[in-house]
């Protein structure tokens, strides 16, 4: 799992490390990592590093008498003279570095204005240093975290630097992961200058290739000589309308291509006989079910279908227009699968606010359900009161495709017929439905079906650790 810990958190955890450690050691091992990556600027070439008031600039100080001692160029702007690592600057002085007043030319940029201490937004100096990054369009590598976005909060509602990289120390943070901010990081590098074992428990987390482990409880059955398809779990399904009768089948889809044993689907007769005649593995009709998914493509009667579904007291996953009829708060187990426009519909804001913080949102509406909030977008995000808030790397925009959220309301139901947690069930669907468009056209058009066919080599090579 990847993590990512809060502000407050690496502040205690490089306070109870540096104690143990002679002055300075911490900021030398950040600066080292940070002249490492950037091995790639050619002997010659000119870097302007952009220091601001606090360690972040210290950092870009040390790593440039790195880059100057193998024969790189190095200026340096100081957002405030009076405010600068003392030590930092005498030692890039001493080294070769040249304080200039703005920068130019140079095609190399190091943004060190702010760091973990930043309140966010930039203003004056640092605000015209953003906009000369904007225009000119230097390789910029940012030190920490990209200046002016809230770390903690990952959203950026002031002038930020959007980097090409980032070089970060010690754990990631929340705003290189999650939207909006995550864009403004670029690729980001992690340098480990030893905090690990101080830090606590992850503000936020993600899925890795290598978690397949966390699909285990959805496979107890697998090793059991015994099992048959009603121990793998049996995924009920309310979806589709006369309308947006493809939703129908998408759900079903993403449903079959998980790990329960059995499909039910419940709708009109007429949509019934679509779905089983397209998908003849399915079982039409009520019955025993360990999950339901209610509302992919629902018409006017997805409120009657979650009332119902929620008669049964089973985990459920509640989509699109079922997300209109929300009771109060779950007493089951619930997946809320909203996107940006469904969730602010739900919190009676507008969709803007929610895009321009999607973790608060998301954290609101898990806590005012009582549900885990899978919110999805380019970074989805799954939140559930007293577990670790996850944020989905894989995929890419591709997969902003017409369906592909059926499918994956599916999926997940699928999960979590098979016995995962919403929280595991979510971030694990997210996470394979993501990879799976990889599996399917990593660098191109894919359909919502395409997605669905691909989930299931997708899961093989996550299980084998082959992804
Ligand atoms: N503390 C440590 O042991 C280590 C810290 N490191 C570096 O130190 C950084 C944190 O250093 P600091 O705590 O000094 O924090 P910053 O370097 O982020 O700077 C904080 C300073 O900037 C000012 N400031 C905050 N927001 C501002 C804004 N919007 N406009 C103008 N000024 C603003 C504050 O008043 C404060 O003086 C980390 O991000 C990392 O780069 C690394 O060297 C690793 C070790
Ligand atoms: N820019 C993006 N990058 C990656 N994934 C995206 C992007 N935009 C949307 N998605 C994903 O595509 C799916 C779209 O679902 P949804 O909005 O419900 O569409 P639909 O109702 O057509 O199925 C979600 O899984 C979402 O996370
Ligand atoms: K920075």
């Amino acid at each position: 799992m990847l993590t990512a810990h809060s502000v407050a958190d690496i502040r205690a955890a490089e306070e109870t490390l540096a104690a143990t450690l002679p002055d300075g050691v911490l900021m030398q091992r950040a600066a080292r990592g940070l002249a490492e990556a950037l091995a790639d600027v050619p002997t010659g070439d000119l870097v302007i590093a952009l220091i601001g008031p606090g360690n972040n600039g210290g950092d870009a100080l040390f790593a440039a008498t790195h880059l100057l001692d193998r024969g790189v160029r190095v200026d340096l702007c100081l957002f405030d003279e009076q405010k600068v690592h003392a030590e930092g600057l005498a030692a890039a002085t001493a080294a070769g570095a040249q304080v200039v007043a703005a920068p130019t030319q140079q095609r190399w940029c190091l943004d060190a204005v702010l760091g973990i201490g930043a309140r966010p937004g930039l203003e004056g100096k640092a605000a015209d240093w953003a906009a000369w990054i904007a225009e000119q369009r230097p390789f910029t590598v940012a030190v920490d975290v990209p200046s002016g976005v809230d770390v903690d909060g990952a959203t950026t509602p002031g002038t930020h630097v959007r980097a090409d990289a980032t070089v970060t120390f010690g754990t990631h943070k929340a705003a290189l992961l999650a939207d909006p901010s995550a864009p403004a990081a670029g690729d980001v590098h992690l340098v480990d200058i030893g905090l690990g074992p101080h830090l606590g428990e992850p503000l936020l987390e993600a899925i890795e290739p290598s978690d397949g482990h966390l699909l285990a409880p959805a496979l107890e059955w697998l090793d059991d000589p015994r099992a048959h398809k009603y121990k793998r779990g049996v995924v009920g399904v309310m979806a589709g309308s006369e309308q947006y009768a493809g939703a129908a089948h998408l759900c079903v889809a993403g449903a079959q291509a998980g790990t329960a044993g059995m499909v039910r689907f419940v709708g009109s007769d007429a949509l019934s006989a679509r779905v089983v005649d397209r998908a003849p593995e399915v079982v039409a009709g009520r019955g025993r079910v360990q999950a339901w998914v209610v509302g992919p493509g629902g018409g006017d009667d997805a409120g009657e279908q979650l009332a119902s579904a929620l008669e049964d007291d089973l985990p459920v996953v509640v989509d699109a227009s079922a997300l209109e009829h929300l009771p109060t708060t779950f007493l089951v187990p619930a997946l809320l699968t909203p996107h940006a426009g469904e969730l602010a519909a739900m919190l009676g804001v507008d969709r803007d606010d929610v895009e321009s913080d999607p973790l608060g949102h998301a954290t609101q509406a898990a806590f005012r359900w009582g549900a885990t909030v899978l919110l999805k977008g380019r970074r989805t995000l799954v939140v559930t009161q007293s577990r670790v808030t996850r944020v989905n790397l894989t995929g890419s925009s591709w997969l902003g495709t017409a369906g592909a959220g059926d499918v994956l309301a599916g999926f997940a139901g699928s999960l979590m017929a098979s016995g995962l947690h919403p929280h595991d069930a979510g971030s694990l669907a997210a996470f394979l439905h993501g990879a799976a468009a990889d599996v399917a056209n990593p660098d191109g058009p894919l359909t919502a079906t395409d997605v669905a066919a691909a989930l299931p080599v997708a899961t093989a090579e996550f299980l084998g650790g082959r992804l």
